[in-house]
């Protein structure tokens, strides 16, 4: 009987289950879209039930799309937006209140006050020492200790063990599980600002700033592991689930970076750059972030990431609020048609700027538009926003004493042509786009692989990658200059810090 790997990819918008081969070949997708809700400028939430629905539905369909049995699925790889923190209580599965988007700003201030604590008390390195984070709303420990303040009875309930935290990942388990395991892994564990990423444990101290009851947290895991097994209710069949990775860090996993200096960027609502620093876990000065990219056997591999909050999410306010087009597929063709001697600039800080500016209250612009300017020099500047905040982070890469190799590069913004070409000329290096950009969940499939023995090594798992198409800088050192130089002021404008 021929086996698969079912990965599921619960994203930002949508939720995705795929059935892929053993050697990384898509066999079908299930997906479904889900409500956003922006209950307050700068808040961001989910209906965790919309979550876990559109996820299981989205298994169904593929398994269905792909006519085969759920015996035939050896193993399960979950991958998942991270820092989005649900809490809910152990006894009804029941959440407490909205899962809290790792997008939401609701605890900036929360977060300010308690870096200047942290500086007068001569503490103000302590959570990047522990964590390899910086001190923002975006992590899931402010979010947490916003959801015990404001719902009533939570903290108590928390205190008495009635509660459990978890990002998706944990959530989903929780339910495909039926309430069996309360687990994660240490990707995702590295993302809540509350684990130490060099002793791979919850870190008491950090508990103890936040104010958060250990008793809610999950047990941490490798990354290939034994989750346990699906509820037979859900497929008709027990299927195994033994993998577990944040998104960024399966896309990198999926994108066969293994090797210290290898990097990927995926393009999807937001961009994240990871490259692989080994087993060396490195110390940003200029505002990226250590992270852990994957735990194996009990080994722990580090990477730098830069998170930038805005890519294919600024495609899709210029196609829903400016209503310039209908489809994100026609931006290669409109932007094609930009007059390059016009020199727009969209700063896309809609819920500020990530990496490595960190300013939480900068907001959205558009600069340098004339009388000629039109739609396609406003989509091309959108999509050349995606190039040059890549710049941002490879600049600050390069001031921590970093030089990445080859960009591979994923998501769904990565199919935009002109987006990736004026990624190798700005970046000034080779940008790699390989057969399947479904990276994310490829990299969960593999990780699920490997803890059903059907890959025994990471060399296995690089000889599976392909590359599909390979972009070469055109452009000269000049331009790239000049360019980004117009960029930063640009940028400046629109700062607050
Ligand atoms: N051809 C394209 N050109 C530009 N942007 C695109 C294109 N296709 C998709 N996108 C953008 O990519 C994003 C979807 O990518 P995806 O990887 O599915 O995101 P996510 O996992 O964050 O939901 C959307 O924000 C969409 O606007
Ligand atoms: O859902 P995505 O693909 O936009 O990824 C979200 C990230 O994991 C947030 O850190």
């Amino acid at each position: 009987m021929t086996q698969y790997l079912l990965s599921i990819d619960q994203g930002t918008t949508s939720s995705r289950a795929i059935i892929f081969t053993e050697n990384g070949e898509r066999v079908a997708i299930g997906q479904h879209d889900y409500a956003q809700h922006y209950p307050r400028d700068g808040w961001v939430e989910h209906e965790p039930e919309d979550i876990w629905r559109t996820t299981i539905t989205s298994c169904r369909d593929a398994i269905k799309a792909a006519d085969i049995k759920p015996q035939q699925i050896a193993s399960i790889g979950i991958t998942n937006q991270r820092e989005t923190t649900v809490i809910w209580d152990r006894r009804t599965g029941q959440p407490v209140h909205r899962a809290i988007v790792w997008q939401d700003r609701r605890t900036a201030a929360y977060c300010s006050a308690l870096r200047e604590k942290l500086e007068k008390a001569g503490q103000a390195g302590l959570i990047q020492q522990k964590t390899g984070l910086l001190l923002d709303a975006y992590f899931s420990a402010s979010k947490i200790v916003w959801l015990l303040d404001n719902i009533p009875g939570a903290r108590q309930a928390a205190e008495q063990g009635d509660l459990a935290f978890g990002t998706i990942d944990s959530y989903l388990l929780w339910h495909l599980t039926a309430g069996k395991l309360h687990a994660t892994d240490a990707t995702n564990a590295s993302r809540t600002m509350l684990f130490n990423i060099h002793t791979q444990q919850w870190d008491q101290e950090l508990l103890e700033l936040f104010g958060i009851p250990e008793k809610i947290l999950p047990q941490v895991k490798d990354c290939a592991d034994n989750y346990g097994f699906t509820t037979p209710e859900l497929f008709g069949h027990s299927i195994p689930i033994g993998g577990m990775m944040g998104d960024q860090q399966a896309a990198a996993f999926g994108q066969a970076c293994f090797e210290p200096g290898m990097t990927k960027s995926t393009y999807g609502t937001g961009c994240f750059l990871l490259m692989n620093s080994g087993k060396q876990a490195l110390t940003s000065r200029h505002n990226l972030l250590t992270t852990v990219a994957f735990r194996l056997n009990g080994e722990t591999h580090y990477a730098l990431e830069g998170s930038i909050f805005m890519a294919g999410a600024t495609m899709q306010w210029l196609r829903d609020k400016l209503r310039l087009f209908s489809s994100t597929a026609e931006t290669e063709a409109l932007a094609a048609q930009a007059d390059p001697g016009l020199s727009v600039m969209l700063v896309p800080a809609f819920t500020g700027l990530g990496a490595p500016w960190w300013d939480p209250d900068a907001r959205g612009a558009i600069f340098g538009l004339t009388r000629d300017a039109g739609i396609p020099e406003i989509v091309a500047a959108a999509l050349m926003s995606v190039a040059y905040q890549t710049k941002d982070l490879q600049k600050a890469m390069e001031a921590d004493g970093q030089r990445p190799n080859t960009l591979r590069v994923d998501g769904g913004m990565a199919a935009n042509g002109f987006a990736m070409q004026q990624l190798a000329d700005l970046l000034g290096c080779q940008v790699d786009r390989p057969e399947v950009t479904e990276t994310t969940a490829l990299g969960a499939a593999f990780v699920a692989g490997l803890q059903a023995g059907i890959y025994h090594s990471l060399q296995q798992i690089s000889a599976l990658w392909k590359l599909e198409h390979s972009f070469a800088p055109e452009k000269d050192k000049n331009w790239r200059d000049q360019q980004y130089n117009r960029w930063l002021d640009a940028v400046n404008r629109t700062r607050t810090n």
